[in-house]
């Protein structure tokens, strides 16, 4: 088992990663103190209770906590306040108090969405991270937690962190093709926005990783959380540095809105706002070696590279007004100086990402 630490002085916690380590939920919740007083709830979907539940239950009662689920449809359109809602008649009804912990067990949404219970119950109780995607080595470390509006992405939420990650690499095993390259998508941002070695690493790698080879698997997801983890313990709120993590997500939020939730995985959106951010690089001076070399390692991990023509421009660009990152009429871009350096950019103009919109849809 390997062990990062997000470094957040009182409030830091453990990411434990390693296969088969769903065995030890037991003791590692006992060691970090999570009460045995009232439930624990467990918050899942679908797909992920049929694989994964009864591991996680019968391990943690096995060491004498008594468990309840609930399980939601998967899929982004659960990040709703409706669905935060469910989930909140069933902690009450299951007796949850201040004392009692949320624990997610899922990818990003489950992760997001159950974080927010957590963060907003009884204004505020403890949560544990078991991620089951790929995409969620990065979502289930650094506490952003959130549900979408119809309009704007994550656009309800807090910065809740969590009591620990328990990443078993084990369950990836069951993911489907599609989810496992959109979770290479974040790692490859990973890799692009801090670690030039990385980088070239991962495009070596990319078919092992495909092909959830396990000992490529455990090593990137280990780089990738360390990332995350190294930029969120230097700005937990994001002031300034964590906004690179952002890479790809200004255009990839928009167009993830725009498909209403149900088109483009999270990770594909961010694949083709890489490139995007890409293509601003270029035309902000920078070498077109930017663009080309992320066009290539994305097209390793078979992500997409063009923007679905049907998208319509107009909407993007009033979608991308709803950024957290939008204001005072700036956009602020995220965008690649070198391979695994980035910069903040503030002065991005309406029109160069209107023209980059457009390129995308054309390219090959
Ligand atoms: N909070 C953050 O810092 C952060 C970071 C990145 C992404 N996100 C959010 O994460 C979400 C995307 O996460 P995701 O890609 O994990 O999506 P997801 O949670 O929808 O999971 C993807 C799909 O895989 C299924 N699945 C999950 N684990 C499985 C397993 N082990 N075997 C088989 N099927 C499995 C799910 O049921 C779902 O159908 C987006 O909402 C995004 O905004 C948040
Ligand atoms: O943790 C962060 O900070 C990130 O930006 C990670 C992103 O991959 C993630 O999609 C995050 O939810 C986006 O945050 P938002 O503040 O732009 O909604
Ligand atoms: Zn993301």
């Amino acid at each position: 088992m390997r062990e990062l630490t997000v470094d957040l002085g009182e409030r830091s916690y453990p990411i434990y990663i390693g296969h088969g380590i769903l065995a030890q939920a037991g003791e590692l919740f006992v060691k970090h103190g999570i009460g045995k007083g009232s439930p624990l709830l467990i918050v899942t979907d679908e797909h992920v209770a049929k694989r994964h539940l009864s591991k996680v239950s019968d391990t943690l009662e096995k060491t004498g906590y008594s468990t309840v689920s609930y399980t939601v449809a998967a899929g982004e359109r659960s990040k709703s306040l409706r669905v935060l809602e469910e989930v909140v008649t069933a902690a009450l009804q299951a007796g949850l108090d201040r004392k009692s912990t949320v624990i997610a067990l899922g990818g990003g949404v489950v992760g997001d969405l159950a974080g927010f219970v957590a963060a907003s119950y009884m204004r505020g109780i403890r949560f544990v991270q078991i991620p089951t995607t790929i995409l969620a080595h990065d979502s289930s470390v650094g506490g952003k937690v959130a549900v979408n509006h119809p309009l704007a992405k994550n656009i309800i939420g807090a910065f809740h962190q969590p009591e620990m990650v328990l990443y078993d690499t084990s369950t990836l095993q069951t993911l489907p093709d599609r989810e496992v390259r959109a979770g290479l998508a974040e790692m490859v941002k990973h890799g692009l926005i801090w670690d030039a070695e990385f980088t070239t690493w991962l495009e070596e790698n990319a078919q092992k990783l495909v092909s959830l080879d396990a000992a490529a698997l455990e090593h990137g997801l280990y780089q990738g959380c360390k990332v995350k983890s190294i930029v969120v313990s230097q700005d937990e709120k994001e002031n300034g540095l964590r906004a690179i993590l952002n890479l790809g997500h200004t255009i990839g939020h928009a167009l993830e809105a725009v498909a209403q939730y149900n088109e483009l995985l999270h990770g594909e959106a961010i694949s083709i706002g890489m490139m995007g951010s890409a293509k601003l690089a270029v035309k902000l001076g920078y070498s077109e070696h930017i663009y080309t070399a992320t066009k290539r390692i994305l097209q390793a991990f078979g992500l997409p590279t063009r923007l679905p023509a049907h998208l319509d421009t107009d909407a993007i660009m009033s979608a991308m007004m709803h950024d957290k990152k939008f204001s005072e009429g700036n956009m602020v871009f995220i965008v690649p100086t070198a391979i695994g350096k980035v910069e903040i950019n503030k002065n991005v103009s309406a029109a160069w990402v209107r023209d980059v919109v457009d390129e995308l849809k054309q390219e090959a």
